[in-house]
């Protein structure tokens, strides 16, 4: 039996807490992984935090028992700004990951960290137990998943379809049903978190579909993510994520008039970022994106075309129930405006552009 000791020191009590807590095999591989990247399929056999005085966490791994750990083959599609660490994340667990993208090149350094590579999304789901989709819209998810050489045509019954891009409910279903005609199973897991909680396996999914699949797939979801909901019938995760989106679309617009309004009547907008990160509306959001709209830098974290495409599935969601959105509808012009002036693929926030501009 081969024994690794991971020993992680940090004088960072926050840090120590979280580690303190009981860690699953995953996310403890996970962990040690990052420090040794090459004991994939490494299987830890305790984990326990030891002087807490001094933070220090140690644990014991063996590579005995490695293949009975991770056994299933993981298939991802869709490496983009959230789909490249989410996979890389899993391959850095020791996961046997097969990636596929639409533009080839983006595979090469997932390829470099040990994934295999099939050119079609058919041969990934033929050849993998679970499949990760994370594409950018409605049309690329239906595309991937079922059109030709899609996934579903490489589906039979055993395996899983997990959904983990921002569709809308009916975009879901009609997915579903396409991947269960194959006698295959599947769940829909967007994620609420952005580029840097993907990277630091932090993401919160918000799944729906099949129950037995959900279990399946929850210690993978554990290496993307630090939590999870399971809210029943497919459609109510689509749902749930674009309620949560609409909600930041809004959010982002109003704090976009109020960095603007503060510098006209005389103020300095980057105090009024400090202001309100003091009080009941503080968000992790403004004090991470304020800084950098009063410089007018816009570096994307998340896509301001993908955010207007969900105030559009939000406000499609809601009128499906006649649900009153008049603050969504006012935000999502402004995210088209900001679309029409070039700004798609800079970062969301870049929606303040959209309100200098000069009125036609
Ligand atoms: N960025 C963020 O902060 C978050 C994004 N999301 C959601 O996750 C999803 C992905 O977002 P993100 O990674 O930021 O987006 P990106 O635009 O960076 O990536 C989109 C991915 O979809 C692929 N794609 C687009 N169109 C097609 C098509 N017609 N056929 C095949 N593949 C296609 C792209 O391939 P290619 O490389 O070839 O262009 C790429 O892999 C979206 O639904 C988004 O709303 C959810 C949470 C946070
Ligand atoms: O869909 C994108 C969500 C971005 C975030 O939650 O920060």
């Amino acid at each position: 039996m081969v024994k690794i000791l991971m020993v992680r020191a940090s004088y960072n009590p926050n840090l120590y807490l979280s580690y303190a807590a009981p860690l699953s095999p995953q996310k403890a591989m996970s962990m040690c992984s990052s420090f040794f990247p090459v004991q994939f399929g490494a299987k830890p056999i305790s984990c326990s935090p030891i002087k807490p005085q001094f933070c220090v966490q140690v644990a014991a791994f063996s590579s005995q028992e490695s293949k009975d750990e991770l056994p299933t083959r993981v298939g991802f599609l869709g490496l983009g700004i959230m789909g490249s660490p989410m996979a890389q994340n899993l391959i850095r667990a020791g996961c046997d990951v097969t990636v596929w993208n639409r533009t080839k090149s983006k595979c090469d350094p997932l390829i470099s960290l040990g994934a295999k590579y099939k050119p079609s999304p058919e041969e990934v789901a033929a050849s993998c137990d679970i499949t990760f989709a994370m594409l950018a819209d409605p049309e690329s998810a239906v595309d991937v998943a079922c059109g030709k050489q899609g996934a579903a045509s490489g589906m039979s019954p055993g395996k899983g379809y997990v959904d983990v891009s921002t569709v809308d409910g009916p975009t879901s279903s009609l997915i579903s049903a396409r991947i269960q005609s194959t006698g295959a199973l599947f769940l829909e897991a967007p994620v609420s978190g952005s580029k840097k909680p993907a990277e630091d396996g932090k993401l919160i999914f918000l799944t729906a579909g099949d129950k037995s699949l959900y279990e399946t797939a929850a210690p993978y979801l554990d290496l993307m993510g630090k939590s999870r909901f399971y809210l029943g019938e497919v459609g109510n995760g689509a749902a749930m994520k674009l309620v949560v989106n609409m909600i930041m679309g809004s959010m982002m617009a109003s704090f976009s008039e109020g960095l603007l309004l503060s510098e006209k009547v005389g103020l300095d907008p980057s105090i009024l970022v400090e202001v309100i990160s003091q009080g009941a509306i503080s968000a992790p959001m403004y004090s991470m994106k304020g800084p950098s709209m009063v410089k007018s830098l816009y570096p994307t974290a998340f896509p301001l075309k993908h955010q207007q495409k969900d105030l559009r599935l939000a406000l499609g969601l809601a009128e499906s129930v006649s649900q009153p959105t008049p603050v969504t509808a006012a935000a999502n012009e402004l995210y088209k405006v900001a679309k029409s002036k070039g700004l798609s693929d800079d970062d969301f926030s870049a929606v303040i552009e959209a309100l200098k501009a000069k009125l036609q």
